[in-house]
């Protein structure tokens, strides 16, 4: 799990050691944890470092610091390295560093953009953490120029951008980017990582992700971002137990599908019994019933006691659905809330509950519970910052499905799981993730209370999996995974069908299979 801070917690987490003169100390540290990335990637990428062409951006403060002392590092081996001095001013220790090293420097001027448009390896080191607003002249037309001329080199070989810490133009804290940024490849991160290298916009911007270790205590700090990774699903998922019964494994009362939309009802249910849980109880017309038990005979389609409930697609009976959010309120039941089942929330609900809109139906949500309401674009362009409002406005955990699905608390932290391929971008998809989490949320159910400070409760995450946003984003790693194993398989785009069979061969990931009645390992 990536725990994503606020620039100002890790520029709070330096101040001790910065007061106790070690900021020397630090750079160094940081500089060597990214000059090894950067050897990394040149070996990687041409056998050697020796002869590589190398332009460092180079900004006025301590990231432009870094990124001198990583150039001085890679010239000594033998790479020809130019530093460009983009503010007119650099860190005077980085710069005689890089001097005595062999390196050049030269200031901008019209030859910076085509010069660092042919390098090999950008490093950017132009702002990190001290950035503050919008870039100003002349780095937003230098950045643009040379993003301008690299796409028009023509050459095979793309040049790899490593960014220093934080892309140049990416908000550290929320992840916002300008309409001018650096788009890295990869990101040499200090400390602990910052938000915004987890959030839509920055993450993009910012590639691969690498944490260098300098020593900083977090503890004190609360993170504002989980990320969770595939890896995480080892720990978190909740895997059957060898004293559990169905019962016990969990019940997933479900609502789902329609006349006019049976398939719906199908998608949901094969999601949910490939995910894995003790039983489903699906509450649908018998048309929808009747090809469910053609495909999965297992299924229970008379009412009776669940642990969890999942309402809402393809827009199933209203009556159905009022039915199952009060049994889930009056007995405190989990219950994910999709599609149909949105247009029935007027109120915060008075149990656990994960609603799943998109970004349209996020905007009628909003409608309903509150004023000022944003159009479709503005969701689309800010949808942390919407979705945090939702989940506040709803007293309740919002899961906001896009490319980059946003899962948000009212308390305004947020989980990021990783992104999906696009061929997830279909329909039936969200039917698909609403099956995972209906069964996530009912095999929880169980052992909630019992295990809340558990084998969940590792020391790198901050809170138990049994947390339903965890859980969500959980739920979201696996449908990615699912997408992207499935396209890789086949190299089409996945049809909604190869999902759910990505999801029952089991590779997506630990979830199932690789380990059995074991969790926590
Ligand atoms: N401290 C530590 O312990 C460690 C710090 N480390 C590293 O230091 C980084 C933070 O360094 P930092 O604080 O010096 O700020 P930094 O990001 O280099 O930028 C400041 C300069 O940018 C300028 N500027 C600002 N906004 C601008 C804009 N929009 N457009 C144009 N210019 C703008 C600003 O100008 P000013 O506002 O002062 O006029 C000033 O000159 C951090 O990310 C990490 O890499 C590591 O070595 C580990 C130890
Ligand atoms: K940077």
């Amino acid at each position: 799990m990536r725990l994503g801070y606020p620039a100002a917690a890790i520029r709070a987490a330096e101040a001790p050691l910065l007061d106790a003169g070690r900021g020397p100390v630090l750079m160094r540290t940081a500089a060597a944890g990214l000059a090894a990335v950067c050897r990394r990637d040149l070996i990687e990428a041409r056998g050697c470092v020796t002869g590589a062409r190398v332009v460092v951006l180079a900004g006025a403060g301590n990231n432009g610091g870094d990124a001198l002392f990583a150039g001085a590092d890679l010239s000594r081996r033998g790479a020809r390295v130019t530093v460009v001095d983009v503010l007119g001013r650099l860190h005077p220790e980085g710069a005689a560093a890089l001097r005595a090293a062999g390196g050049d420097i030269e200031p901008l001027g019209a030859e910076s953009a085509p010069l660092t448009a042919r390098a090999e390896l950008v490093i950017d080191g132009i702002l990190g953490t001290g950035a503050s607003g919008s870039l100003r002249a002349p780095l937003d037309t230098f950045i643009a120029d040379w993003q301008a001329a690299a796409s028009g080199t023509g050459s095979a070989r793309r040049q790899r951008v490593i960014a220093v810490d934080v892309p140049t133009g990416v908000d550290a804290t929320t992840g916002a980017v300008g309409a001018v940024h650096v788009r890295a490849d990869r990101t040499v991160t200090f400390g602990g990582h910052k938000a915004g290298l987890l959030l839509p916009g920055g993450a993009d911007a910012a590639g691969e992700l690498a944490l260098v270790d300098i020593g900083l205590d977090l503890a004190p700090f609360r993170p504002t971002v989980e990320a969770p990774e595939p890896a995480d699903l080892a720990v978190g998922w909740p895997f059957p137990q060898p004293d559990m019964h169905k019962y016990t494994r969990g019940v997933l009362g479900l609502v789902a599908g329609s006349h006019r939309y049976p398939g719906a009802g199908l998608l949901t249910t094969a999601a949910a019994v490939s995910t894995g849980l003790g039983m489903l109880r699906l509450l649908a017309p018998d048309e929808v019933t009747a090809a469910v038990l053609d495909r999965c005979p297992e299924v229970v389609t008379e009412p009776g006691r669940v642990q969890a409930w999942a309402v809402g697609p393809g827009a199933p009976d209203t009556l159905l659905m009022r039915r199952a959010i009060i049994e889930a309120e009056n007995r405190s039941l989990p219950l994910v809330i999709d599609a149909g089942g949105l247009g029935l929330l007027t109120r915060p609900l008075e149990t656990t509950c994960i609603v799943t809109p998109h970004a349209g139906e996020l905007v009628d949500l909003l409608g309903r519970l509150t004023t000022g309401v944003p159009t479709r674009a503005e969701v689309e362009a800010d949808p942390v910052t919407h979705a945090v409002r939702a989940a506040q406005a709803f007293e309740g955990v919002i899961a906001l499905k896009g490319r980059r699905t946003i899962v948000a608390r009212p308390d305004g932290s947020v989980v990021a799981p990783p992104p999906g391929p696009a061929a997830l971008a279909t329909a039936g998809s969200g039917d698909v993730l609403t099956g995972i989490l209906g069964a996530l949320l009912a095999t929880t159910a169980e052992h909630r209370v019992a295990e809340r400070s558990g084998p969940y409760d590792q020391a790198d995450w901050s809170g138990p999996a049994t947390d339903i946003a965890i859980l969500a984003g959980l739920a979201v790693t696996v449908h990615g995974l699912a997408g992207h194993r499935t396209t890789h398989a086949s190299g089409l785009p996945a049809a909604v069908e190869d999902i759910v069979l990505g999801l029952k061969a089991g590779s997506a990931g630990a979830g199932t299979g690789q380990n059995d009645g074991r969790r926590g390992e």
